[in-house]
């Protein structure tokens, strides 16, 4: 699913009024009659409805979803914040059938002091500011989105569009925002909704369909983009009848050190259930029993150190050995011992094919930035926030990450991603895309360590970097998102993230 700019949902609307003979106050109609069908459909009409109006078309909805909810027979009220000497003309056109027929439901407010008593059981609606938000609220509007975004604790607050107060496609960190328990938003995903630094103030986000023209959706190109089902089953090869272990692709592991041998362990399964042919493990002494007992189906090579890995490099430092492994993954509990670091170092001398980097091997580059410019180009690097901040330094705020998320994929050449709710995955062609599959039940030590597993099987079985890691992170998500519902958030493990690998390529090949 593309996701547009503020601006671009302007032009879809332009688009939409015309190309067909629907008009812009009818457009807001639908808007507006989607929005009163989910509320009615979630609450019933004993509670009374406040619904707080800008003066743009987000207080347009306001005002027609006012009027919508007391035809249906409920306790509706609009109280319009005149922010603006200025309506909009859907605005004024809705405010005035409003009036005519429920001229009884409507409060006015010029100042702060003008805001009336909420009773306690009354829901909330939220439609002040939408994706015209232009600049910070300030002034009065400030301290009024500041005291409506105190209902969150009493009352259920529903946002139409967009939380007031949030930009669309800006940061809006340190800004006042209406925080909602539930955005009801027309056709898109709006950027905000995906960064962290807004975790708190969308709830659960709904995308109602307004019926904008699709071709203007398929003709215009968007730099962010939400990964779909439809995307995977495009990228899904099916194994075919007489392929062999050969067809798909010898993967070396490199990963674990004393204490952490089970990241080493969850890679290695991970990677194995995800199709790759053969699995080759470089891991300290000290692992070789446990990785030959706990992953039976790979090979194991042991390092000359016990407690680290220190020649892992010796794997690939002539080109004929080199050429016995498909792709490298490297990283998983591996630590950053100087004997690792400058392995390391030597391994990104000789190698030259993608590889997959994560955990200790980003640290080590992060602490070494010279390494990065020796990574081989297209390979895929799965920071979490804290390790991208090693890798790349710190930003102000969420907007500022993805620029420089994006940038660095460019100007390295790299398949980068920055692990959370929303992974958000740069590719040198500059898009950028998120992932919403994956659930809170795999913010556990050990999740990352699969997705290491899962991409490397990938590049393994000859997938571009680029659809390996679109279909390796929202297979890991998917397989996340089985686990909690077959054992709770609370109870899964990255072990049963594995297992349930099975029932996500189970789903993938009714669509191959
Ligand atoms: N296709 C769709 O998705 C459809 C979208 N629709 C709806 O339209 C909404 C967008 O409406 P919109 O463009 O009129 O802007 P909106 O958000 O109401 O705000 C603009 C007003 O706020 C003001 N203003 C801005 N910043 C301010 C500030 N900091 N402090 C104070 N004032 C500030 C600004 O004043 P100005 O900047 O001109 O001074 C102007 O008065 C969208 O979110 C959705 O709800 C549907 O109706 C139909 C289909
Ligand atoms: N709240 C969440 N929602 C969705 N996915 C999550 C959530 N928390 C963590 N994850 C996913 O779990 C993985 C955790 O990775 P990481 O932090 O590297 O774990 P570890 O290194 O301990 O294995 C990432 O892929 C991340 O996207
Ligand atoms: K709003």
């Amino acid at each position: 699913m593309k996701i547009f700019t503020a601006q671009q949902i302007r032009d879809a609307d332009a688009y939409t009024i015309m190309h067909t003979p629907i008009s812009s106050i009818d457009l807001m109609e639908k808007a507006a009659m989607a929005c009163t069908n989910w509320i009615c459909k979630n609450y019933g009409e004993q509670l009374p409805v406040y619904i707080f109006c800008g003066m743009g078309n987000n207080g347009g909805d306001g005002l027609a979803i006012t009027r919508l909810l007391l035809n249906r027979g409920y306790q509706a009220k609009a109280i319009i914040l005149h922010h603006s000497p200025n309506a909009s003309a859907d605005h004024t056109t809705n405010y005035q059938a409003l009036r005519h027929r429920y001229p009884d439901s409507i409060h006015h407010v010029h100042e702060i002091k003008d805001l009336p008593p909420v009773p306690e059981n009354a829901l909330i609606a939220d439609a002040i500011f939408g994706t015209g938000l232009s600049r910070p609220a300030e002034g009065w509007m400030a301290d009024a989105i500041e005291q409506l975004s105190h209902y969150y604790d009493q009352h259920t607050v529903i946002a139409i569009d967009i939380p007031s107060g949030l930009m669309a496609d800006a940061s809006s960190a340190h800004m006042p925002v209406i925080k909602a328990h539930h955005t009801l938003s027309f056709e898109f995903y709006k950027l905000a909704f995906l960064l962290p630094e807004n975790a708190a103030l969308t709830g659960e986000v709904h995308i109602l369909s307004i019926g904008l023209l699709p071709d203007y959706i398929a003709q215009t190109p968007a730099r962010y983009q939400v990964t779909e089902a439809t995307h995977i089953h495009d990228i899904y090869r099916p194994r075919k009848p007489f392929s062999h272990k050969g067809t798909f692709g010898h993967a070396l592991l490199i990963a674990g050190s004393e204490g952490k041998m089970g990241a080493a362990v969850l890679s290695a399964k991970a990677c194995l259930h995800t199709g790759a042919g053969l699995l080759t493990c470089h891991v300290p002494r000290c692992g070789y029993d446990i990785i030959q007992i706990s992953v039976p189906s790979a090979m194991c090579l042991t390092d000359e150190q016990k407690d680290h890995s220190s020649v892992f490099h010796n794997n690939v430092a002539t080109p004929e050995a080199a050429s016995r492994y498909k792709v490298i993954g490297i990283g998983p509990g591996l630590g950053t011992a100087a004997g690792t670091a400058w392995a390391l170092e030597k391994l990104l001398e000789h190698y030259h094919s993608p590889m997959v980097l994560d955990a200790d091997a980003l640290n080590i580059l992060g602490a070494s930035p010279h390494l990065l410019r020796k990574v081989p180009q297209q390979s895929l690097l799965t920071p979490h926030p804290k390790e991208f901040e090693r890798l790349f330094g710190k930003t102000a705020n969420d907007i500022e990450r993805l620029e420089l998320l994006s940038e660095k994929a460019r100007a390295l050449q790299l398949n980068i991603l920055l692990k959370g709710r929303y992974t958000a995955m740069a590719f040198p062609d500059g898009s950028v895309w998120f992932n919403a599959t994956g659930n809170a039940g795999m913010a556990k030590g050990g999740s990352g360590d699969v997705l290491t597993g899962i991409l490397t099987s990938l590049l393994a079985q000859g997938y571009a970097p680029k659809e390996a890691m679109l279909m390796g992170v929202y297979l890991h998500g998917l397989a996340g998102d089985y686990a909690a519902a077959e054992c709770s958030q609370e109870a899964m493990t990255a072990e049963d993230i594995i297992r349930l690998l099975g029932k996500v390529f189970l789903e993938l090949r009714k669509y191959a």
